[in-house]
């Protein structure tokens, strides 16, 4: 998925990452080793951290401990909703409507050009539509300013991997935590005891974090000398810190072999069960089919089709998008 003219680039998930790269690395790690800082390399004794997080079970309820699904899985989350948006005289979506449902895996899916960066960029509030409306949990997403859309419950994966690399897998997850704290400037300042609370929690819910999705192990080591696969698995770690109702992954699979690959759709899958859920922009046909519970496919802008997977795979329209036939060649 390309992001033209880097609009979209550095998103209001980096803004917020950035301005609280200083606390992450400072007061939040003092908690836990004496030199103020965690370890590179370091093994983190989790039973020190919570005695609970050796146990699967408590790393579960962890993860989903403050998701509150409002509304029976199946329910309209997100709707796009005759979503038009122009970018001068090119229009990159054609009145644009579908849902993503409460609990499901979604594959939003096209040939290169189709409009998919741009659906992305306007559920996530980057781009405003020319025309139509985006309603997150009920409410119109035009109205929520852009670096609201965190804490709205959107979270967003990166197709080119962003994480701090001087910082620590676990560093790395609890500036995600930090787009859900509440406590106020002043009280950050003075460490209120609300603060300190939420501090500690933070680190439990990052440690978990890196549990759930397989590099618990790998805590301490800079992010920068993880294997590219535990890269992926440590950007979607911090998406899910900041407690989304919806992650939304670009491309999670792009340099995967076939065994990552695997990998990688068994995690999406412990995602959704877990109560996610997911938005998943993928080119890999084999692993949307394999992992989605329903795909929307966009062709010129346009939604060509939307069903269940193996609907979508024998739609002639579909079939002639990817093969680049003309529509009335296949009726
Ligand atoms: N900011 C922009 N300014 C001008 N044109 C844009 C902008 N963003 C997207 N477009 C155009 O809109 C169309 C859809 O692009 P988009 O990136 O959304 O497609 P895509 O399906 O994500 O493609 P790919 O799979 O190649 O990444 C393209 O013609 C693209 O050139």
């Amino acid at each position: 998925m390309s992001n033209p003219g880097g609009i979209g680039a550095g998103s209001e998930h980096d803004e917020e990452f950035r301005s609280t790269e200083e606390m992450v690395g400072g007061s939040i790690a003092e908690e836990y080793l004496p030199d103020g800082g965690v370890e590179e390399g370091v093994e983190i004794d989790l039973a020190a951290v919570d005695p609970g997080l050796a146990d699967a079970s408590h790393v579960a309820e962890v993860v989903a401990s403050d998701r509150t699904i409002h509304a029976s899985v199946g329910e309209p989350l997100l709707q796009m909703q005759g979503v038009t948006v122009k970018f001068g005289g090119l229009t990159a979506l054609d009145d644009v409507t579908f849902d993503i449902r409460r609990g499901e895996i979604l594959g939003l899916i096209g040939p290169n050009g189709a409009g998919k960066t741009t659906c992305f960029n306007t559920m996530s509030g980057i781009y405003r539509p020319t025309s139509g409306n985006v309603l997150f949990d009920g409410r119109p997403i035009g109205a929520v300013k852009r670096n609201q859309i965190t804490r709205l419950g959107i979270a967003r994966t990166f197709q080119n991997i962003r994480l701090f690399s001087d910082m620590t897998a676990l560093e790395n997850v609890v500036v995600g935590t930090d787009a859900r704290h509440r406590t106020s400037v002043p009280g950050a300042i003075f460490r209120s005891s609300r603060h300190r609370h939420e501090e500690h929690d933070a680190l439990d819910r990052a440690m978990a974090l890196l549990e759930f999705v397989g590099i618990g192990s790998r805590a301490t080591e800079k992010s920068r000398n993880l294997s590219y696969g535990d890269q992926r698995r440590l950007e979607i770690a911090r998406a899910l810190a900041t407690q989304p109702k919806l992650l939304c992954l670009d491309e999670p699979a792009a340099g995967f072999n076939p065994a990552e690959k695997q990998a990688l759709m068994d995690l999406i899958r412990k995602i959704r069960d877990d109560g996610f859920t997911v938005l998943l922009i993928e080119h890999d046909m084999r692993l949307v089919m394999g992992v989605t519970d329903r795909v929307v496919v966009l062709e010129f802008g346009r939604k060509i089709a939307d069903g269940l997977p193996s609907e979508v795979a024998s739609d002639p329209a579909v079939i002639a998008a990817y093969l680049g036939v003309p529509d009335d060649a296949t009726a």
